[in-house]
């Protein structure tokens, strides 16, 4: 398969290009460097030239070193989550070429009102629409309101990423490294099985629609910094804020969307995701510390 990956520079891009590469499929990279991503009729050049059988896009804003940066830059965040999926839906569309959007977790808070986690028919609850969500996360769910009549397109959801290479966009790595730890729970997506399922959709021919690609089950904080102490990955003494107020007055300038959501639909889609406690304990056994890493690379 010849895979054009919209976004490889990035966090999640580098794990989509890897495997890509290591499944011995085609890749061709498209960034801002190489055509006008924002002119649909550019990208469609670009794309028409390469003619690859899928496109990618991992492309976004998320902001450095989280979300509380797309507060100061809300032009470029609201371009690159909001009006970027659309132009590349115009362009593929324009080729007949399928195509999958690397969508978030993050427009949804909370669980739903019956006590289950979000599925993928439920309207986002952290979103502009509803006024109470950061600036990011409105994006983010701005970006799926434009894909909602998209053709041949998946959405795949990821949520707080996470794998063995310790990195600053390693939430396992954020959990060892915040001053402070918010109490909160999640469901989460180990990134490396994230990435696997999205490519699977195209090997497999999953039905085109929203999945929401989050390992079975959810953590609390306090839970995941349990499995790392067990682990031994991390001696250190976890100290947690009182409560949701004394984070935000302490260490966030916009809240967060922590959120469970359920990802039964893609497991019976046949895609692989290990429930999430026994994915956090895999991930530690084979953890990875940042200097080991930058040797390896
Ligand atoms: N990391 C996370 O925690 C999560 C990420 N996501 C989503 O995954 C996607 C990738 O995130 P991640 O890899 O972490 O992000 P990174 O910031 O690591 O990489 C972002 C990528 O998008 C490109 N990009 C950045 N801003 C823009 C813009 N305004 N217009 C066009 N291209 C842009 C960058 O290209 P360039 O080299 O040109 O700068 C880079 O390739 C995003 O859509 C994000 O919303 C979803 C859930 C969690
Ligand atoms: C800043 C901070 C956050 N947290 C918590 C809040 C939250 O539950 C969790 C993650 O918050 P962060 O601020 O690290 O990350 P944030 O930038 O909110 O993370 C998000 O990135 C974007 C791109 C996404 O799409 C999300 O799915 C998610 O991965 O860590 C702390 O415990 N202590 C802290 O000091």
């Amino acid at each position: 398969m010849h895979i054009a990956l919209i976004g490889a520079s990035g966090y999640v891009g580098a794990e989509f290009a890897a495997q890509i590469n290591a499944r011995g499929d085609r890749l061709t990279t498209v960034g801002r460097a190489d055509c006008d991503v924002y002119s649909a009729e550019a990208l469609r050049k670009t794309l028409r030239d390469a003619s690859p059988d899928v496109v990618v896009n991992c492309a976004g804003y998320t902001g450095k070193p989280n979300v509380d940066a797309c507060e100061l830059d809300k032009a470029n965040c609201l371009a690159g989550n909001g009006v970027l999926p659309g132009v590349i839906q115009q362009a593929c569309e324009s080729l007949n070429i399928p195509w999958g959007h690397v969508s978030s977790g993050c427009i949804f808070t909370g669980r739903r009102p019956d006590g289950k986690g979000f599925v993928e028919t439920d309207t986002p609850n952290f979103s502009f629409r509803q006024n109470n969500c950061s600036w990011y996360s409105g994006t983010k769910a701005l970006g799926e309101e434009v894909l909602a009549d998209a053709q041949q397109c998946y959405i795949w959801r990821l949520r707080i990423p996470f794998s063995n290479i310790d990195s600053p966009r390693n939430y396992l790595s954020k959990v060892q490294r915040y001053e402070n730890l918010l109490e909160a729970e999640n469901s989460l997506s180990n990134l490396p099985e994230f990435v696997a399922a999205c490519l699977d959709c195209f090997s497999k021919n999953v039905p085109y629609d929203i999945y929401n690609l989050t390992n079975p089950g959810s953590m609390k904080t306090s839970e995941v910094v349990e499995l790392i102490k067990a682990s031994g990955v991390s001696d250190k003494q976890f100290h947690f804020f009182d409560s949701e107020d004394d984070f935000m007055q302490r260490a966030a300038k916009t809240p967060r969307s922590n959120c469970v959501m359920d990802s039964s639909k893609a497991i019976a889609a046949g895609l692989k995701l290990t429930p999430i406690e026994e994915c956090i304990q895999q991930t530690l056994k084979n953890w990875v510390p940042e200097k080991e890493a930058a040797v390896g690379q």
